[in-house]
């Protein structure tokens, strides 16, 4: 301690000039002798970046000996002995360099001019071992290739069929034409003026019809293929599996269930039932509805028709079956002798809408269904007082083995026996999702996309399309959008129905609320403006078409609109799906749709069958980017005109425009 503070305490000697200037010789001249050591011992360059020199000596060695680029590798380091040493930079590239070799590099100017002409990283070679080019990150792949990956392979082969493809129907000779049709089918469609078959019929009828196989009712050993159809809207998906479906049960001789359609709301089984019940006119096909529209004990008691006894093949009182999701499922868990063993079709028409519901899982209860269960399972589901006596009647062949009283022995020459049930799927907007796809255990399917296919495209084109939701437009579709301020837009709709002649037209809203409230404006406006006009005017008449009426109310509502008794028809998107009425020449998007699928099926409610049909869209000013770039995602942007509405093309109708907002205000006030 007293050391301490007396060595601390002791004045330091002052060292003169001369005494550094020594000291600095010394140290300079050790230098030189460890670099000539150093020189003349190979591998000490390495040794000190292992850390056996001090860090001084590091930096000593590597400056002036590591060159940059392979130019100065080559000159070497004597090659420019008046070359002012260069400054230490920091490593650019961890990929390149390794940050913890404490090498110098070149200065940017060496950089530039060491580069080669095709100015490519060129191998650096540091003591004698190459470094390598600067990982470069490989390009992305592009959409395309991206929607190509992993798709199911029966997707990835999918035929094409372009939407123009017509064949006519010729009366007199049973399957001239290689449809496959009967005789009385054909005179069938012709009295209901269907002459010629649409594209997507003329590929999936012959596919059901013509081959006689597909015509049996059962075919235990080798189960037909399943099929999904991709068709534009109104393009007559629906005849396409209602013709084939008639034709094949028409030989049925007992009443089973065979065909199972299943529709996504209450108004598309009831047209779809409408079809059927057309085209299968004195066929003797009995054709059922289940929507809970009904209460559920008079259902059960349309499509059973034994429900005290425990029949192992079921009980049916119909062939065909047209249903929601959801009273399905109530069949299948409630309503006793309720079978799907003999169903031949399974139809899930609007496929993507329905197969996104997943409502009681539905598809997973009713796949199940159609196949055999083992008997213990069938005792379980019966109720308590029938499980006594299940009487087999009528199993269907996969089902056989659940008889019971009967033995059989399996041998190695049984046959493996599969449920008949084929599954046809359809849509304007096919779903591309692999795993909804996976949830459907389809059974080597085939797809069909009805699309128009120019000279440029690949084959590979078509399934690109559908993957990346870049749907087929009827042909016979105009399409235009107006941007306005969201104010405007009331204005922007009567300007359409007074100046462009919108009528027959379903207007689509995003909520009850909006409907409720444009209506109102409407009649208001209407009013207001039959006041200023000649006597002879006629208002329009616009009505509502809600989730909230009552099914009869909404029944009318339709029957009323196809009559023309009512003009314009606002709705919610709840009819924007399958609803086939066929003077609809415009279709307005008062609220614009918010996916490209929605944009779909709500224009296709017009221009359906090839006939003429407008499609307007309101655009918010706000919603116009977002609106667009949906379109061109979907590569449709350049199909939808803009129209520019300006102040004079709206004057004569702002007077009864104020008006009707005044009185609208008033009614909310109060
Ligand atoms: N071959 C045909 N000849 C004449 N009219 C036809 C033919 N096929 C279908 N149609 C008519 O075309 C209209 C549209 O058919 P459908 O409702 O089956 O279309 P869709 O493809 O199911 O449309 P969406 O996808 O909107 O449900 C219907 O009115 C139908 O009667």
């Amino acid at each position: 301690m007293t050391t301490e503070t007396q060595v601390s305490q002791t004045p330091a000697k002052p060292i003169t000039n001369k005494e550094k200037t020594k000291a600095k010789k010394r140290y300079l001249k050790a230098k030189k002798d460890r670099r000539k050591r150093r020189k003349s011992v190979p591998g000490l360059v390495e040794k000190a970046h292992s850390g056996l020199e001090d860090e001084d000596e590091l930096e000593d060695v590597a400056l002036p000996e590591v060159p940059a680029t392979e130019e100065h590798a080559q000159a070497g380091p004597s090659s420019n002995p008046d070359a002012r040493p260069h400054k230490k930079r920091k490593v650019a590239d961890p990929g390149l360099q390794d940050p913890e070799e404490n090498v110098k590099q070149a200065s940017p100017e060496d950089d530039l001019a060491s580069l080669p002409s095709t100015s490519k990283p060129v191998p650096t070679i540091i003591n004698g071992l190459p470094s390598f080019p600067a990982p470069r990150r490989p390009d992305a792949p592009s959409k395309k290739t991206l929607a190509l990956q992993g798709l199911d392979t029966a997707l990835a082969g999918a035929e094409l069929i372009e939407p123009s493809t017509v064949l006519p129907i010729v009366p007199d000779e049973e399957d001239e034409d290689g449809t496959g049709l009967s005789r009385r089918m054909k005179k069938r469609l012709r009295e209901l003026s269907v002459t010629e078959l649409f594209a997507v019929q003329t590929a999936v009828i012959p596919m059901l019809l013509s081959n006689p196989r597909q015509r049996q009712l059962y075919l235990p050993h080798g189960s037909p293929r399943d099929l999904c159809v991709s068709a534009p809207t109104g393009s007559g998906k629906t005849l396409a599996y209602v013709v084939p479906i008639i034709e094949i049960l028409s030989h049925r001789t007992v009443t089973r269930l065979r065909a199972l359609v299943v529709l996504p709301t209450r108004d598309l089984v009831m047209q779809v039932r409408e079809t059927f019940e057309a085209v299968g006119k004195g066929r003797g096909l009995k054709i059922g509805m289940a929507t809970g529209q009904h209460s559920f004990a008079h259902e059960q008691a349309q499509l059973i028709a034994d429900q005290a006894t425990r029949l192992q093949g079921g009980s049916s009182r119909v062939d065909i079956l047209i249903c929601t999701p959801g009273r399905l499922i109530d069949h299948l868990a409630g309503t006793p002798n309720f079978s799907l063993q003999h169903l031949r079709y399974l139809v899930i028409d609007e496929a993507d809408r329905l197969l996104a519901q997943s409502f009681q899982d539905w598809l997973v209860q009713v796949l199940a269904a159609t196949r055999p269960t083992a008997i213990s399972d069938v005792l379980v589901m019966t109720p308590p007082s029938l499980v006594d006596v299940p009487a087999a009647d009528a199993l269907a062949p996969a089902h056989r083995h659940l008889l019971r009283g009967v033995s059989h022995i399996h041998t190695d020459l049984d046959e493996k026996t599969e449920p008949t049930c084929q599954k046809l799927l359809f849509s304007a907007t096919l779903t591309r999702d692999p795993a909804k796809i996976a949830s459907l255990h389809l059974n080597n399917p085939r797809y069909l996309i009805v699309q128009s296919t120019s000279e440029k495209a690949s084959p590979d084109d078509g399934v690109l399309n559908l993957v990346m939701e870049k749907f087929t437009m009827p042909a016979s579709l105009s399409e235009h959008m107006i941007v306005c301020d969201s104010a405007q837009k009331p204005l922007m709709l009567f300007y359409l129905v007074h100046k462009h002649g919108v009528s027959n037209a379903l207007i689509f809203t995003k909520s009850a609320e909006s409907t409720n409230r444009l209506v109102r404006l409407f009649d208001f406006f209407e009013s207001a403006l039959a006041s200023e006009k000649a006597p002879g005017h006629q208002p329009k008449v616009l009505q509502a078409y809600s989730s909230e009426l009552g099914a009869a109310d909404r029944k009318s509502i339709l029957e009323r609109f196809k009559s023309q008794e009512v003009n314009i028809l606002v709705c919610s998107d709840l009819i924007s799906r399958g609803i086939d009425i066929s003077h609809v020449s415009h279709v307005v998007s008062y609220d614009a749709p918010v996916d490209m699928r929605k944009y779909v099926h709500r224009v296709g409610r017009t221009a359906r069958a090839g006939r003429a049909g407008d499609a307007w869209t309101l655009v918010e000013e706000q919603e116009a980017r977002y609106f667009k770039a949906l379109l061109n995602a979907a590569d449709h942007l350049d199909a939808v005109k803009r129209l520019r509405v300006v102040e004079k093309d709206v004057a004569s109708l702002l007077p009864s425009y104020e008006r009707a907002l005044g009185q609208l205000k008033e009614v909310y006030a109060r």
